[in-house]
This record gives structure tokens, sequence and C-alpha cells, in this order.
């Protein structure tokens, strides 16, 4: 059986991804492409990668071009999914990909973002190992009658963090207070709109954080995962940065470990927990992940250590954030969500070099 498709946010890089992954998808075809200030131009001026949908028109985004779709994926800013989701029927699979519907606590979303929290749908990480011994996979909604027919889409830096981490907490190897994160991200991550910091000649050449002292709008989500891993309150200090790439996130997470943890108690933790895992890679001991191993891929590629003269394990994870940072994660969730295998129609071969 074939599920269509509609993309809200089309001519955007999110919707550009997934427009290509459903592009290689056996079973998903891509039905309505919306957007808004750009309805009425055709999607090859802007998505020349993707000449099979050159000469779609892109529609407005609004119920009526919404409407007949099995699956509505929403690739839209901050915002606005809520108010679309709720003109359309329950029966359809709606995906959001924005952060809107990500945090299940009111006060965390007022802390980090601007309008009203629209409440929280199941979120799609379906490999985040939690405290009891589940994976969010058994949480996400499947084909039984009455499941919900919404998901949230993760954050690509939490999608990274949080896979990096989350085996320590559900082991009892690390302790929840004193867990630091930095991460640099491909300038891709802030979305096409022009912004005077992504400027070429201000990102070639030069990394810089952002979001310091704590304020990012990922810290939250990240602090919410790894607290259903490690079955309790985790606190994180999180540091983003921008590195002069056009894609990929690389995360270095460090966490104090608890007394008598071992090397070899760190490293069977994080094998086991992903050895059954088609898109989670501990690569071997000694290699580090690589941004580029995991680009266009649906792919997050681990490694992990145990510095024991600090007492810290070091993990670092990197992804792609547009395909399993977001897009992929997307296919990912309507698969299960549909009934279909899992990894289906998703890469899992990188582009490097
Ligand atoms: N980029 C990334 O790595 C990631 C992005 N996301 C999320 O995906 C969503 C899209 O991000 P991204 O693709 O980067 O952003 P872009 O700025 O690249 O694209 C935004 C898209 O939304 C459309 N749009 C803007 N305002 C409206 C509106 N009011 N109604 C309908 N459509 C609108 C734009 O259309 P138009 O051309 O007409 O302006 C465009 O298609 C965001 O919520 C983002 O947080 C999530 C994880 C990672
Ligand atoms: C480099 C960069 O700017 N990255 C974005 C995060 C990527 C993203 O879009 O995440 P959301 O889905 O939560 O918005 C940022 O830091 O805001």
């Amino acid at each position: 059986m074939t599920y269509t498709v509609a993309v809200a946010g089309a001519t955007g890089y999110a919707g550009g991804e997934l427009l290509r992954l459903l592009l290689a998808h056996p079973d998903l075809e891509v039905g309505a492409v919306t957007a808004a200030t750009s309805a009425g131009t055709r999607l090859g001026e802007h998505h020349p990668h993707l000449p099979a949908l050159a000469d779609r028109v892109v529609e407005p985004t609004d119920p009526a071009t919404l409407t007949g779709h099995d699956v509505v994926a929403l690739a839209l800013p901050h915002g606005h999914s809520a108010a679309v989701a709720e003109r359309l029927g329950a029966d359809v699979l709606v995906v959001d990909l924005a952060a809107d519907h990500r945090l299940v606590d009111p006060a965390a979303w007022r802390a980090f973002y601007d309008g009203d929290h629209a409440g929280s749908w199941p979120y799609a990480l379906p490999e985040l190992p939690l405290a009891g011994g589940e994976r969010q996979r058994h949480r996400l909604p499947g084909l039984d009658a009455g499941a919900p027919r919404r998901l949230a889409v993760p954050g690509c830096y939490p999608t990274a963090v949080s896979l990096a981490l989350a085996p320590g907490f559900t082991e009892g190897l690390l302790e929840p207070d004193d867990v630091v994160v930095v991460a640099a991200s491909g300038t891709s991550g802030a979305g096409r709109a022009t912004k005077a910091h992504l400027l070429g000649s201000e990102v070639m050449g030069s990394m810089s954080p952002y979001g310091v002292g704590g304020s990012h709008r990922h810290t939250p989500e990240i602090e919410q995962n790894l607290g259903a891993a490690a079955g309790g309150t985790v606190t994180v200090s999180f540091t983003p940065t921008l590195a002069p790439m056009p894609r990929g996130i690389l995360a270095t997470c460090t966490a104090r470990v608890r007394p008598g943890t071992t090397a070899a108690a760190v490293r069977g933790a994080w094998e086991d927990a992903y050895v059954a895992e088609p898109f989670v890679h501990v690569l071997p001991e000694g290699r580090w992940p690589r941004t580029a191993d995991t680009l266009g891929a649906n792919t997050v590629h681990v490694q992990v250590a145990l510095d024991e003269r600090a007492g810290r394990v070091v993990a670092v994870a990197a992804v792609d954030n547009l395909t399993k940072g977001t897009a992929g994660a997307a296919v990912q969730g309507t698969n299960l969500a549909l009934g279909l295998p899992e990894p289906l129609g998703l890469p899992s071969a990188g582009l490097a070099p």
C-alpha cells in the first residue's frame, strides 16, 4: 500500500530533506507541497537537487490543501503547528518537525519559548533507552484503535546528546547533576531564512558559541530525555556552537561517573544499549565520530571513553541535523505509526569524504 504525505514548509531545509527521503521511500509518496510566501512558485526554484519534483507548484498552507492525505508533515517555524493540526482530522497522521509538541512540562516551554504551550505529542526518538528497560519506541503510537495520530520529531541537538549519554543513565553509571555538553552544528540548523550571523563572510573560517549560559531552547528537551533515561531529574549545561559547514552536528558530552564505575562497565553499557539498533552505531574502540560519515544518512555515530583521571565519561555523537536530526526521524516515526518496518526507505550510508 502507498501512503501520501503532504509536506508543509516544503521550500525550507527540513522540508527539502524530507522530500528527498520520501522520493526514495517505497511506500510513501509526495502529496501536496506547501509554504507561505513561496506559494505559487515551482519547487525547482527552491530545491534544484530534487529534479523529480521540479515542476511541482508550491501551494498555500491551508486545510483545503492539506486534507485528503494519509500523513501531513509540518516543517514550519515554531508556533504554527498546533493551529494547522487542529484543522486536520484525528485520523490523519500529523508529524511535527518543529519544537511545538516536544516538551511535556508547560513550565519548561514557557521558560524557553514564546507563546502558549501547544501540548505534547508522542516523541519520535525510538532508540532512546528509558529507565526500567523500555525504549521510547514502545511509547509511540501504532495502528491500534484510539492511538494518537500525532508525532513530535526531536530537535537535532537533543537527538545527538540524548543518544550519546542515555546508556550511562539507564545503567546508573552517571551522576545526574554534573553533565556538560558542547556541540557544534552546521549552519543549515538555523534554517534558510537570511540571518546576519549566518552571512558567509561571518561563518566561513570561524567558529562561535551562541545560546550560552543555559539559554538555548534545546536544554529542557535534552534534560527531559536524559531524565526519562535516569528515572529522575538530570541537569545539563549545554553550549551550542556554529561551525563553518552546511550540515552536521558533533556533540561532545561529559558527565561525572558514580564511584566505582569502570571502563569495562562504560563500554558494556553503551554497546549493549545500541547493539540491536539499526541506526545508532557505537564505533569500534579508538575510532571517534566524524560528521561526514553521517551526512545524508539516518544514522548516529557514537563513541565513549572513561576519563579516569577526571572521573568523567566522555561521549561523542555525530548526526546529520537535517537527516536523523529532523527529516529521517520524521520518516522513521511515520513508518512506526503506519505499521511499516521501522527502517524502511531510510539511508544508513553517509556521504564521506
Ligand atoms: N534545519 C534544521 O536542521 C532543523 C529544523 N527543524 C525544524 O523544522 C522547521 C523548519 O525548519 P527549516 O526548514 O530549517 O526552516 P526554513 O526557514 O528553511 O523553512 C521554513 C519553511 O516554512 C515555511 N513557512 C514559514 N512561515 C510559514 C507560515 N506562516 N505558514 C506556512 N509556511 C511557512 C517557509 O515557506 P516560505 O518559502 O514561503 O517562506 C519554508 O518552507 C522548524 O520548526 C525547525 O525548528 C528541526 C530540526 C532541525
Ligand atoms: C545552527 C542552529 O541555529 N541550529 C538551531 C537548532 C536546529 C533546529 O532547528 O532545532 P529546532 O527544531 O528545535 O528548531 C538553533 O540552535 O536554534
